[in-house]
């Protein structure tokens, strides 16, 4: 019987690099090693929706998620069956019709917001990681993001994050950096930290 992948958690509030950090540790393996999972494309569906109303969710909140999808999924990868994993668009507010089959890898990252903050994800963990970032810098990090790439306007970004993203993090997000292993500050640019996590992979992986 073949090793169970190795399951790494990345989360952190929103802007604070949790992509550009797992983005960084993928590049020091080949394409075939690790497998990204992020949680945000477990998104509820919407789609039944009219578009006007999805504007109203918050997807702050961990009641947002299709967690036991996420779950089944990564039990599946775990079990080295491949899985349909949903393609989620910002711009649109829930999943596309498309779904990427893909194949479990040595490695499996899930990566997002509130992964530490369901007990039943944390226990598949093997490694659990926090990126910690200053509020101020992630808005600043988001507002440039979302107005550039998420399609969306000064005022909304603002509006959100009063209103949905600062408040979830204070409850939710903020509170499960307790679960963590390891605990990034800065995020991408903390090239110490992204050597750390690489050799402890590397480790595992020639241990396997
Ligand atoms: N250290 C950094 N300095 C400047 N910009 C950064 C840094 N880390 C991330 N960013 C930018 O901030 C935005 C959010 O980063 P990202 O890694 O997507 O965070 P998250 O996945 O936690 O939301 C992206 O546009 C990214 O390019
Ligand atoms: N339709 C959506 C879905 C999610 N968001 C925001 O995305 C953030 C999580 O993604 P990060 O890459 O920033 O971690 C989360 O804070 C949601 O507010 C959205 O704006 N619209």
């Amino acid at each position: 019987m073949r090793d169970k992948p190795v399951v790494i958690g990345v989360a952190g509030g929103s802007g604070s690099g949790k992509t550009s950090v797992t983005r960084s540790i993928c590049q020091r393996f080949t394409d075939k090693t690790i497998l990204v999972v992020e949680q945000d494309y477990y998104y509820k569906d919407q789609s039944h929706l009219p578009l006007e109303e999805r504007l109203n969710t918050n997807y702050d909140h961990p009641l947002a998620f299709d967690n036991d999808l996420l779950i089944d999924h990564l039990r599946d990868l775990m079990n080295h069956k491949p899985i349909e994993k949903p393609v989620y668009d910002y711009k649109i507010h829930t999943r596309s019709d498309e779904v990427i089959h893909v194949k479990p890898k040595e490695v499996i990252i899930v990566e997002g917001i509130l992964i530490l903050e369901d007990p039943r994800l944390v226990d598949l963990m093997d490694i659990k990681v926090f990126v910690d970032t200053d509020a101020d810098l992630r808005i600043i990090r988001r507002l440039l993001r979302d107005i550039k790439e998420r399609g969306r306007s000064l005022d909304s970004v603002i509006d959100q994050y009063i209103n949905s993203v600062r408040p979830a993090h204070l409850q939710f997000i903020e509170p499960s950096k307790r679960y963590a292993d390891i605990i990034i500050p800065e995020g991408g640019q903390n090239h110490v930290a992204i050597d750390i996590m690489a050799s402890k992979i590397e480790t595992i992986l020639a241990k396997k």
